[in-house]
């Protein structure tokens, strides 16, 4: 039961291990059975090591102790964690349809039914954890992932915070910044909403809308709202002004 599994302690011989799901900078990520139960889960193994160098574990800290608390369904959860001498295992619920930003590799854009659907999941997502005091600051199509039914999950709190202890630091690619965070000034919740405008662009045509060949070039585009809707693929003007309502609507919020 949920309260059981909250005290238990994990440790590895409880799971049978199965093929890599993907690769991140300080680790794997392995399908894996819970043998008592039978239930299919992501073990994501991270090394300490490598942690240390990059001194993130208090990042890790963190992501474990809001993602275990959260509870939605477009949100990937948390189940629980152990660690040993050298690496450190946060149990994830699997989703089974894999990573979004290959969905997005392979189809170049998505109809606007299907971007739609995937925003509101997203928008009902963020609601739920600013609700919670927290944002996530790293919203991008590489922490989203597709579950079974093809309902999106966010993944990766890693970057998230509580909001009463707003941080100043850089966090995550510039792309999906807004100007108050590439600036590294103070920043809140709505930095989420800023990024849900950026993806909602990307799910349309295929790119993020303030991409440059330099990391400068980006940040003056970002600062500057340079947003510029393509000729090709045709998108409904409504969905343009959805988009760009976005940065009217961080004023409002
Ligand atoms: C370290 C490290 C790697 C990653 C990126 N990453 C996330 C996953 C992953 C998770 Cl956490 C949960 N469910 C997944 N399901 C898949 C998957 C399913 N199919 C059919 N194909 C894939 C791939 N991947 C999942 C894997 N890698 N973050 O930190």
């Amino acid at each position: 039961s949920a309260a059981s599994d909250k005290q238990r302690r994990w440790n590895l011989s409880d799971f049978d291990i199965g093929k890599p799901l993907g690769r991140g900078k300080f680790g794997h990520v392995y399908l894996a059975r819970e043998k008592k139960s039978n239930h299919i889960v992501a073990l994501k193994v991270l090394f300490k090591t490598q942690l240390k160098q990059s001194q993130v574990e208090h990042q890790l800290r963190r992501e474990v102790e809001i993602q275990s608390h959260l509870r939605h369904p477009n949100i990937l959860r948390l189940y629980g964690y152990f660690y040993d001498q050298t690496r450190v295992y946060l149990i994830l619920e699997y989703a089974a349809k894999g990573e979004l930003y290959k969905e997005l590799q392979k189809c170049k854009f998505f109809s606007e039914k299907r971007a739609a659907t995937y925003i509101s999941s997203l928008a009902r997502a963020l609601i739920y954890c600013h609700a919670k005091h927290v944002i996530h600051r790293d919203i991008k199509p590489e922490n989203l992932l597709i579950g079974a039914q093809g309902e999106l999950k966010i993944a990766d709190f890693g970057w998230s915070v509580h909001t009463f202890n707003r941080r100043r630091t850089m966090c995550g690619t510039l792309d999906y910044l807004p100007p108050e965070m590439v600036e590294s000034v103070e920043h809140d919740a709505s930095v989420d909403i800023w990024s849900l405008g950026v993806l909602c662009y990307e799910f349309l045509y295929g790119v993020p809308p303030f991409e440059a060949k330099e990391h400068s070039d980006t940040y003056r585009r970002i600062i500057k709202v340079d947003l510029k809707f393509p000729s090709k693929p045709i998108v409904s003007s409504s969905a343009k002004d959805l988009i760009s309502q976005v940065k009217l609507l961080l004023v409002a919020v």
